[in-house]
């Protein structure tokens, strides 16, 4: 599953975070990627701890969408990146441990308007091809960290974003969607004829298997 989720951040909060971060120095993008990564990664990033982050990680971790297909337990290794003209991240894989955290989404959050830069594609490679994003500022892409992917150059403007990755309190991809989908068919139950005897056996499904399959 993974999820274009539009508009998280309001337009007000990210002209403020834009004209904050123009004054911001990035440092090498080197520094936090793996041993391989290092090598096809090209960007500039401002790492945490930062106020910044920490609004922006908490407005994501608060929103509804993100709450339900992502059913974090926390949040690691959140920073924000750019790429300026020329600058591109090669195909790799993220680290499946982050200290001790185990990274089971990723996400990107833009944070530059789309008339602002071009190229930029966060590309996802799985074995029936490619599928590429450019994300609008405020928008979120989720997926499972389980993809080779990569950053194609910026061919005009910068590439703003914040980064980062989620352990869940549901390790397997296919437990996140079948809970997320109940969720969907119980709330659209509820909505269209109320408590019904229906409603309380998907509700009754839906909490079992959250209660089976979440970990701490
Ligand atoms: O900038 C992005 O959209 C993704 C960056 C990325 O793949 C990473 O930092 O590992
Ligand atoms: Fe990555």
């Amino acid at each position: 599953m993974i999820l274009h989720i539009e508009q998280v951040i309001d337009p007000g909060t990210l002209s403020v975070i834009r004209e904050k971060l123009a004054q911001e120095s990035f440092s090498d993008g080197t520094e936090s990627a793996g041993w391989a990564a290092r090598q096809v990664k090209n960007n500039q990033q401002l790492r945490a701890p930062h106020p910044l982050i920490e609004l922006l990680q908490k407005r994501l971790a608060g929103h509804e969408v993100v709450k339900l297909a992502a059913r974090p337990a926390q949040f690691v290794n959140v920073m924000i990146n750019r790429y300026d003209i020329d600058q591109s991240y090669g195909t790799h894989m993220d680290d499946a441990l982050m200290g001790q955290v185990r990274t089971d989404m990723s996400f990107t959050l833009g944070l530059t308007p789309l008339s602002d830069y071009e190229g930029g594609e966060l590309v996802i490679e799985d074995s029936s091809g490619e599928r590429s994003w450019r994300l609008d500022a405020g928008d979120v892409l989720l997926y499972p960290t389980q993809f080779l992917h990569r950053v194609n150059a910026v061919t005009a403007g910068s590439r703003v974003a914040m980064v980062g990755w989620i352990e869940s309190l549901l390790r397997e991809p296919q437990q996140r969607e079948i809970c997320f989908d109940l969720y969907q068919a119980m709330r659209s139950e509820f909505d269209k004829h109320g408590k019904s005897a229906n409603f309380d056996l998907l509700s009754k499904t839906y909490n079992n298997l959250l209660r089976r399959w979440s970990k701490r």
